[in-house]
């Protein structure tokens, strides 16, 4: 590092301490370990991913630590990691600007700053969204106090949350007509349905991660906030070690409200008022309480109804944090709000890649990938944007990675292993589909996505051990309208066909 009048500089600046920055300072730092990479990162400490287990060609399984960031410096000589957030980026003459009032030069930066929770409403105290380590812990303060939440939003967190609360009632409100839209269709959902009403499994699972304590718990009347400094996304298996109990001695108690979203929320207070006005309160609006409950805050819904709670889960996805970098830069962004970045994870303005949750992929891409938010993909961003800026500063060429080839995901809902892989829930393929199923209850949900014969995504439910087969499958296009029926069927080793 060469210290100049105007400040530290560096050929590579990272900026992030979550899964895609850490990964793509890490390689920059194999790349070229003679050069010193810069990490800056808001958060004291970073994600680093251990025990890669390639579970297939594309499907990859890993824990995630939570370290200091002298650890990644260890591991790294090379790595300088500078916590402090960036305040201000000046793309025109490759300078950024910390909280700290420091100023650093960069050859080439790559931005890595995430995202942040879509709130259905910003700044009100009873609606907490789950993101980090801070606010996950603030949520489970809240939850140790709490007879009833609303949880509002149909994806991967309210799916997690629904199944792991204990001993608090949830009135989970979603927009769809069954549980879990961005994962799953209704079939799926049905299949699932009964693991809500069961009384949950005690199956020990091995803690990979940092374990959250519960201090001691403070009488407080409005929820208990997350810190507003944003940290690293959490990951897969946030929960496990963190009691997720409301006050109540029942296991599940969770009420699903369908195709509705929320129209209003009340505080305690000003409900009181409403009740009083029949103008405020027209006489088809239902409040699902005998009178004399009362509750903190009170939910509206668009179907009528209104519920009392403790307070309200919005897991209702992210906005892409783009904030800090668009004062003087003119980056393209795409529709949800990221930067746009090319098959080479650049962005529009030059020297500039960025990776992760922060970045919207604008490439033409494979007809079995898309891009969503999740923790692979992070890595798998950082990775190869890492290797891109390295292509670019040494003058070679490099092709697409082979990960963008076949969207590839392996998580856990409800206690199930799920796989999905490509157009899993057919995305954007209109009519032109048939889906295949094979369902037992209880025990395994397949469902595959075929188009003109060949196989362009599926749904794997428990452990059907099927997920290399139809990876292989989906990524050789091979015409199977000879198979029919016998895809799916049970009774023949589908392996001993392709393998
Ligand atoms: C509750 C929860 C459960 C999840 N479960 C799964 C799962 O099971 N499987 C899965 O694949 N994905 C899961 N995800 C999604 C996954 O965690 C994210 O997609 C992934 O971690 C994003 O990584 P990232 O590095 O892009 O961003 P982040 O992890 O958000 O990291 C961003 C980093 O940038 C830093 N930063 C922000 N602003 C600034 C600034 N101005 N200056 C400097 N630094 C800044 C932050 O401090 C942080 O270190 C889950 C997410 C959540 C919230
Ligand atoms: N196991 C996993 O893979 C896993 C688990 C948790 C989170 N994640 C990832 O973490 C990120 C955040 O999770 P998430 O569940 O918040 O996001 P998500 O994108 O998975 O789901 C958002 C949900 O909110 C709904 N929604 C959006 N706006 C709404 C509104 N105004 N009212 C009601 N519903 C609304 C959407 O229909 C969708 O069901 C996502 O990228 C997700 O993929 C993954």
């Amino acid at each position: 590092m060469a210290a100049t009048p105007s400040g530290a500089r560096s050929r590579f600046v990272v900026v992030g301490g979550g899964i895609a920055g850490v990964t793509c300072a890490e390689k920059l730092a194999m790349e070229f370990p003679s050069e010193d990479i810069f990490l800056m990162t808001a958060s004291p400490v970073i994600k680093a991913v251990t025990n890669v287990r390639q579970v297939s060609k594309t499907l990859e399984e890993f824990d995630v630590e939570e370290q200091p960031s002298s650890l990644l410096e260890k591991r790294y000589p090379n790595i300088k990691v500078i916590q402090s957030g960036v305040e201000q980026l000046r793309g025109d003459e490759h300078k950024i600007f910390t909280e700290d009032g420091k100023e650093y030069v960069y050859e080439k930066l790559c931005l890595c700053a995430g995202a942040k929770p879509k709130l259905i409403s910003e700044g009100n105290p009873y609606v907490l969204g789950i993101r980090d380590t801070d606010s996950a812990q603030a949520f489970q303060k809240n939850l140790a106090q709490a007879e009833r939440i609303v949880v509002v939003g149909n994806g991967g967190i309210a799916l997690e949350l629904v199944y792991e609360i204990q001993g608090c009632e949830v009135i989970w409100a979603i927009k769809d007509k069954a549980i879990g839209n961005t994962f799953f269709d209704a079939g799926a959902a049905e299949f699932l349905i009964p693991k809500l009403s069961a009384e949950k499994q005690e199956t020990p699972i091995e803690c990979k991660r940092t374990k959250y304590t519960m201090e001691g718990s403070e009488e407080k009347e409005r929820p208990v906030a997350a810190s507003d400094k944003l940290g690293s996304a959490l990951g897969p298996d946030w929960h496990e070690g963190l009691s997720l109990k409301g006050t109540k001695e029942f296991s599940h108690k969770v009420h699903i409200e369908v195709l509705c979203e929320v129209k209003k929320i009340h505080l305690q207070q000003e409900f009181l008022q409403l009740q009083q006005t029949s103008l405020a309160f027209p006489k088809e609006v239902k409040n699902v309480e005998p009178d004399e409950v009362l509750w903190p805050v009170y939910v509206e819904l668009t179907n009528g109804k209104i519920y009392g709670c403790n307070f309200i889960v919005s897991a209702t996805g992210v906005v892409p944090n783009v904030t800090p970098f668009l004062a003087g830069n003119n980056f393209a962004l795409g529709e949800d709000g990221g930067l746009k970045v090319d098959k080479h994870m650049h962005t529009s303005l030059p020297d500039i890649y960025a990776a992760g949750d922060i970045c919207t992929a604008s490439w033409e891409p494979s007809p079995v990938w898309h891009q969503m938010r999740l923790w692979t993909q992070a890595r798998q961003m950082g990775w190869y944007a890492a290797k891109c800026m390295a292509a670019d500063t040494l003058g070679e060429s490099i092709d697409l990675d082979f990960s963008f080839e076949l969207f590839a995901h392996v998580t856990k809902f409800f206690n199930y292993k799920v796989v999905v892989l490509g157009k899993y829930n057919a995305q954007g393929l209109g009519l032109d589909h048939e889906l295949m199923l094979r369902c037992t209850k209880g025990q395994e949900y397949v469902k595959v996505v075929m188009q003109s014969g060949r196989m362009v995504g599926a749904v794997l439910i428990g452990d059907t051990d099927l997920e290399e087969t139809f990876e292989n499958l989906i990524l050789n296009q091979m015409d199977l309208s000879a198979y029919g029926e016998d895809l799916l069927n049970p009774d023949v080793d589908i392996e001993d066909y392709f393998d």
